[in-house]
């Protein structure tokens, strides 16, 4: 078996090349086995503002994934940290700010024929300032935690948003054909993220 292994910086801090081995690295833990592949990687950000009883999801008006339901998230900017870009995207998308999030996640997606994984850092957050604002992304609407429309959702996401509602830490790995078929996939809990 071919084990995905290895980041070689290729000098942005949102874009970093992968590379496959045979050998499987002590202090590796993700899964994808893509023989003899390189991967270029997308850092994006995925936030999740959670209530006792319900969870804040955003209707994708434009661009990937427009249609369906999600948390607050996109594309890490040059210069920022990961942390910094989820706070700034969820700011944009729903008006709302934070002062501190929870790392709970990370989800590698690969998606057949295409070379270029989607490296997903998802948070979760309970306090947060501000009202819910529709912005030009994103149309943000409160469910109760026993209505998650997971129909209007990425298919992946009732493996692992159970996973964040009860705050366990969780790394995955989805391959997907096309943006609605779930190939195969890996999904584990974790101590750290
Ligand atoms: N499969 C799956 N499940 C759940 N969430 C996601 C996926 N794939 C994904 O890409 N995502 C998340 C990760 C990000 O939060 C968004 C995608 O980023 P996007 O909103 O397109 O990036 P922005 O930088 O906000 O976009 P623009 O401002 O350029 O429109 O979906
Ligand atoms: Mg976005
Ligand atoms: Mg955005």
């Amino acid at each position: 078996m071919w084990y995905l292994h290895g980041v070689v910086d290729s000098g942005c801090p949102s874009s970093m090349m992968y590379i496959c081995h045979d050998v499987l690295p002590e202090d590796f833990s993700f899964q994808p086995y893509n023989r003899g592949i390189m991967f270029t990687s997308k850092l994006l950000t995925l936030v999740f503002v959670v209530q006792p009883s319900k969870i804040l999801l955003g209707m994708k008006k434009r661009g990937f994934g427009m249609g369906r339901w999600n948390g607050f998230g996109g594309k890490v900017q040059p210069g920022e940290t990961i942390e910094e870009a989820a706070k700034r995207e969820l700011w944009e998308e729903s008006c709302l700010t934070v002062n501190t999030l929870e790392k709970i996640g990370q989800i590698k997606f690969e998606f057949v024929g295409s070379t270029e994984l989607f490296d997903v850092h998802v948070f979760h957050t309970d306090h947060f300032i501000g009202e819910p604002a529709e912005s030009e992304e994103m149309r943000p609407q409160w469910f109760e935690l026993e209505k998650i429309p997971f129909d209007g959702m990425w298919p992946d996401d009732i493996y692992w948003l159970p996973l964040l509602l009860k705050k366990k830490k969780f790394l995955g790995y989805f391959k997907f054909e096309g943006y609605d078929k779930i190939l195969e996939y890996t999904l584990e809990e974790v101590e750290h993220v």
